[in-house]
């Protein structure tokens, strides 16, 4: 595992393909230790690398949904994930995110554990989507939130950057004021959201 692991970190390198990186990677496995998650969704498969970190890291009978919008990647995602122990654990649908969360993922649900790391504009789109497919208790880990640095600084981002930090500011600001939602973000790489959910009770 620890060899095919290296490997799609080189692939990924000389490609270009953004997987989760080397500073945010060890507070990605913390929390992956932390929860041992067992039904899982991933928004934002690239080559399968954090699927395959999630699938070693999670509970023994852990099961993987994952989405990606590009057909080669979840190609190259499928054919690294087919060399794994884990090839029937992980299970890709390819298409656009907004389009599958209403389609195959509900499929699967409940999750109790969620990987939002897809477009960084959708990711409060996303969350409302993933709301209903959630467990009573559920983790929501989002990467990038701190996108570059700009989310929280007070100078003005560059203009072709500024939905995207308005969004990120918007889903940082949902998962930490809406009740049942409790979010602590790590500073590690480009901002790791972690949220803990728990479904509030509905009084009659
Ligand atoms: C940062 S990469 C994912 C990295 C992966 N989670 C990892 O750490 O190994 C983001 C991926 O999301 C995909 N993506 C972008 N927009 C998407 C959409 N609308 N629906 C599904 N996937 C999308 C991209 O093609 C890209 O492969």
């Amino acid at each position: 595992m620890e060899n095919l692991l290296a490997e799609m970190e080189q692939y990924a390198q000389e490609n270009h393909v953004p997987i989760i990186n080397e500073r945010g990677r060890a507070a990605f496995l913390r929390v992956l230790e932390e929860c041992r998650p067992r039904r899982v969704l991933e928004i934002g498969t690239a080559i399968g690398y954090s699927a395959l970190q999630i699938a070693h890291h999670g509970a023994e009978d852990v099961t993987i949904t994952t989405l990606e919008l590009s057909t080669d990647r979840s190609k190259t995602a499928q054919a690294y994930i087919d060399r794994s122990i884990y090839a029937e654990r992980i299970h890709i649908h390819t298409g656009d995110a907004a389009e599958l969360l209403t389609s195959a993922a509900p499929q699967a649900a409940p999750y109790d554990f969620v990987f939002i790391d897809a477009a960084k504009g959708q990711y409060l789109d996303y969350l409302r989507k993933v709301e209903p497919l959630l467990a009573d208790e559920a983790v929501i880990l989002a990467d990038n939130v701190l996108f570059r640095g700009y989310v929280r600084s007070a100078e003005k981002p560059p203009r072709r950057f500024r939905t995207i930090v308005k969004r990120l500011r918007e889903y940082i600001r949902v998962v930490t004021e809406t009740p049942g939602y409790a979010t602590e973000i790590l500073e590690n790489g480009d901002g790791l959201a972690v949220t803990r959910y728990q479904r509030l009770q509905k009084i009659d």
